[in-house]
């Protein structure tokens, strides 16, 4: 799908929020939109969605199935997340069975009788995001979807994402706490003053922590020395157990 020169604000009299974006999201592709609090990402990705409607421009080319998974999942209804989640599938004409499948594969399966204002935080995200990943969808837009989210969850997540891209799904994400480069392959975006930019590889000076693991190598004894001289030229940390 692709923005056209769009603008965006949410009153007449209000500064524009977005403002001659253009860019196209390709099918198969992790887009991440990154940018400061309130420079708009969660408006960008509403346009995206079709929740909001450009002031300017036009968005061509959105596929008809979309999963949409806000920032904050409104938990002041009076469903359990069971019908809930089942009303969701019958209204998109999804089978009911794929509830408890997303409710497992997400870890909220002893949930499902509970009533979604006494849910915890966490686990209203996942019922957020269980009811955007299901049905298949064409476009999933998933606004800050690692919030809140258990470690386990928040590990899985990207790999779940990466199945949907794979099968060719158009997916954007916003991600404050940058679980999403966990994948080889995204694209960058930045929301600042109004404009979307796109960010290279390269151009992205952001520094990245270092993380360390130990990795036990066997090698033959013979070629130890060598192995050792080699990896330590490599800048790498070398023990070698007590013979
Ligand atoms: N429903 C709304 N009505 C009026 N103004 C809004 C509305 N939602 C957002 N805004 C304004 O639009 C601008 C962009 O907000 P947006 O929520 O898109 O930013 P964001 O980048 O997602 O921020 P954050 O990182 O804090 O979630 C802000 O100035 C915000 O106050």
């Amino acid at each position: 799908m692709r923005l056209e020169n769009v603008a965006f604000r949410y009153r007449r009299r209000d500064p524009w929020v977005l403002r001659d974006v253009s860019l196209s999201l390709p099918p198969g592709r992790v887009t991440e939109v990154t940018g400061q609090n309130g420079a708009g990402k969660s408006t960008l990705l509403r346009l995206v969605a079709g929740l909001r409607s450009p002031r300017e421009g036009l968005i061509r080319g959105r596929p008809t199935r979309v999963g949409y998974a806000p920032e904050r999942f409104p938990v002041d209804q009076p469903f359990t997340v069971n019908s809930y989640l089942t009303h969701m599938a019958a209204i998109r004409g999804i089978p009911t069975g794929g509830v408890r499948t997303w409710a497992e594969r997400l870890g909220f399966e002893h949930l499902l009788d509970v009533r979604l204002p006494e849910l915890s935080k966490g686990s209203a995200q996942k019922v957020g995001l269980a009811q955007a990943l299901f049905g298949e969808p064409e476009l999933l837009i998933l606004d800050e979807p690692f919030a809140g989210l258990d470690a386990a969850t928040r590990e899985a997540l990207p790999t779940l994402i990466a199945g949907f891209a794979a099968d060719g799904t158009t997916i954007v994400v916003s991600d404050h706490q940058r679980c999403i480069e966990a994948l080889p392959d995204v694209d960058r975006l930045r929301v600042a003053n109004a404009a979307v930019t796109r960010l290279d590889a390269e151009e992205d000076q952001t520094p990245r922590p270092v993380e360390w693991t130990v990795l036990e190598v066997v090698v033959r004894e013979d070629e130890a020395d060598t192995v050792e001289t080699k990896l330590r030229a490599d800048g790498y940390d070398v023990r070698r157990p007590e013979r």
